[in-house]
């Protein structure tokens, strides 16, 4: 069994213990806070509902979520133990100093700090320092895949490497930064623009909403993508990169930005961002603002991963390593998997369009259930749909997860006829069928033909079994 612990059980603690549980981890909880279970127990909504829509297969079962009265008796057969208290040193080195009386020899630990670099952490551990690296994730931790592993040279490869291994196998993009350094990457990023935002607003230039359109309506979108080198290069024009440093380097040196100054924290400028951020946004609350954010992280992913680009091309890598053969039920079950937020439409329900797609995943799942694989329709045969009758029987919301039990009725020769049931998994409520005819055709003629003899022995096999039920 796979066993994570966290301790710090805030707002990254919460994501953490989301996303392992989310991928089939028992997740072990420690948090001074009373509250702590009411407040994870938020997050983990927010994150069982939006991160099986990332995914077009089925998930693990969700793990068990146990909370904990000591760090000891949370890192207890932990092999992952992801510290997130406050960003204070001083509670840091303390918290590492029980984990590291506490754990199991074997497990390894990974350090959600935004600046401190792994060997500050490290100070005082003796040998224990050798477990302990920074792994900086990014909020919300249950959907952005970016965590930036930063060990020191107390780190042995092969620790490095298994992080990495564990940190992918939930679905994150493990980036490993190799020199170990105040804020890692990202932050550093973070920061530089946090800091020039903060002077226009107090220059007067701009206000909160004012630059965060900047951003929304502009250059976020292009970084989503292409990061920041790629695009520029892409800016250079056929002369590419050399071209774009040539034409903007000056401006560096001008400067247009005031980045090397930090605007002194006065009342008044803390007030002036704060009524600002309020007007912007003061009309919802946090959990509102939560769910539009991850609603919208969910769709962009979406579309990148149907792009194949970026944060969309580790999701389908990943994707790829939950992807088992089909059990061999009677009925198959062909479809196990979440509706995501973009398959809704202006009636806030499954948009009728996706139903035939729902049902052509479920064939295609049939199809290479029966050898009719990528590598047969590589080789130039494959099947067509040639009639479909859906029947809309109930209505289907995102979040919801649902199943396709699929029937073959008839499997002979050219023909292959289908009979799909979805329903929704909480309570078994058949959402829609669909009567399905297809043709087995030669992709090279782009007429029907009769399937290769291990495809057909295969389907009258299913159509003589679905027939007893
Ligand atoms: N909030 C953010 O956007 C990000 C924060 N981080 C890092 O994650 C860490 C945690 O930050 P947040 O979750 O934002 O803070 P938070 O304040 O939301 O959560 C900290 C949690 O630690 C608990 N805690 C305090 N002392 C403890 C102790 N001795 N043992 C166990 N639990 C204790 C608190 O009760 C609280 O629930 C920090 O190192 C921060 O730099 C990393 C990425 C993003
Ligand atoms: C503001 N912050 C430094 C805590 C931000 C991060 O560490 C990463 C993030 O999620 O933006």
């Amino acid at each position: 069994m796979k066993t994570a612990a966290i301790i710090g059980g805030g707002v990254i603690g919460g994501g953490w213990a989301a996303r392992f549980a989310l991928m089939g981890w028992d997740v072990r909880i420690f948090d001074t806070d009373p509250e702590a279970e009411r407040k994870i127990g938020e997050v983990m909504a927010n994150g069982r509902r939006t991160l099986p829509m990332l995914y077009d297969t089925q998930m693990p079962p969700c793990g068990a979520i146990s909370y904990h009265a000591t760090v000891a008796e949370a890192v207890k057969g932990a092999q992952w133990i992801q510290e997130s208290v406050p960003e204070r040193l001083s509670i840091k080195n303390a918290v590492f100093a029980e984990i590291a009386q506490n754990a199991d020899a074997d497990a390894l630990i990974g350090s959600s700090t935004s600046g401190y670099k792994p060997s500050e952490l490290q100070e005082n551990q003796g040998s224990f320092a050798s477990r302990i690296m920074v792994a900086h994730p990014f909020n919300p931790v249950y959907l952005l895949p970016l965590v930036e592993l930063v060990p020191s040279s107390k780190n042995p490869p092969e620790y490095v490497e298994k992080a990495k291994e564990i940190l992918t196998s939930i679905g994150m993009y493990p980036l490993h930064v190799r020199s170990e350094i105040d804020a890692h990457i990202a932050d550093r990023f973070l920061e530089s623009v946090w800091r020039e935002a903060l002077w226009l607003v107090k220059d007067g230039v701009a206000t909160t909403e004012e630059i965060d359109n900047s951003i929304r309506y502009g250059f976020g979108l292009r970084w989503a993508q292409m990061g920041l080198f790629e695009t520029y290069r892409v800016a250079g024009g056929e002369a590419g990169m050399k071209h774009f440093m040539a034409q903007f380097g000056p401006c560096l040196e001008w400067p247009w930005s005031r980045l090397t100054d930090v605007p002194e924290f006065t009342e008044e400028l803390v007030d002036l961002i704060a009524d600002q951020s309020d007007a912007q946004s003061g009309d919802k609350s946090i959990r509102e603002l939560e769910t539009l954010r991850d609603d919208n992280l969910v769709a962009m992913m979406r579309a990148l991963k149907q792009q194949g680009a970026a944060a969309g091309k580790s999701l389908i890598e990943h994707e790829n390593t939950l992807r088992a053969p089909l059990p061999e039920t009677v009925p198959l079950i062909t479809q196990s998997r979440t509706v995501p937020v973009d398959w809704t439409d202006v009636n806030g329900h499954m948009n009728e369009g996706r139903y035939g797609q729902v049902f052509s995943d479920a064939s295609e799942e049939l199809m290479t259930h029966i050898g009719a694989d990528r590598a047969y329709i590589a080789a130039g045969n494959s099947y067509f749909t040639a009639e479909t009758t859906i029947r809309y029987l109930n209505e289907t919301h995102a979040g919801e997860g649902f199943s396709v039990a699929t029937r073959v009725l008839l499997g002979e020769g050219k023909k292959l006829q289908l009979y799909h049931e979805m329903r929704r998994d909480v309570d078994q409520e058949l959402l829609a069928t669909c009567d399905q005819f297809l043709l087995h055709v030669s992709l090279e003629t782009r007429k029907s033909c009769p399937p290769l003899p291990e495809v057909e022995a295969r389907l009258a096999k299913l159509a003589a079994a679905h027939k007893k039920v």
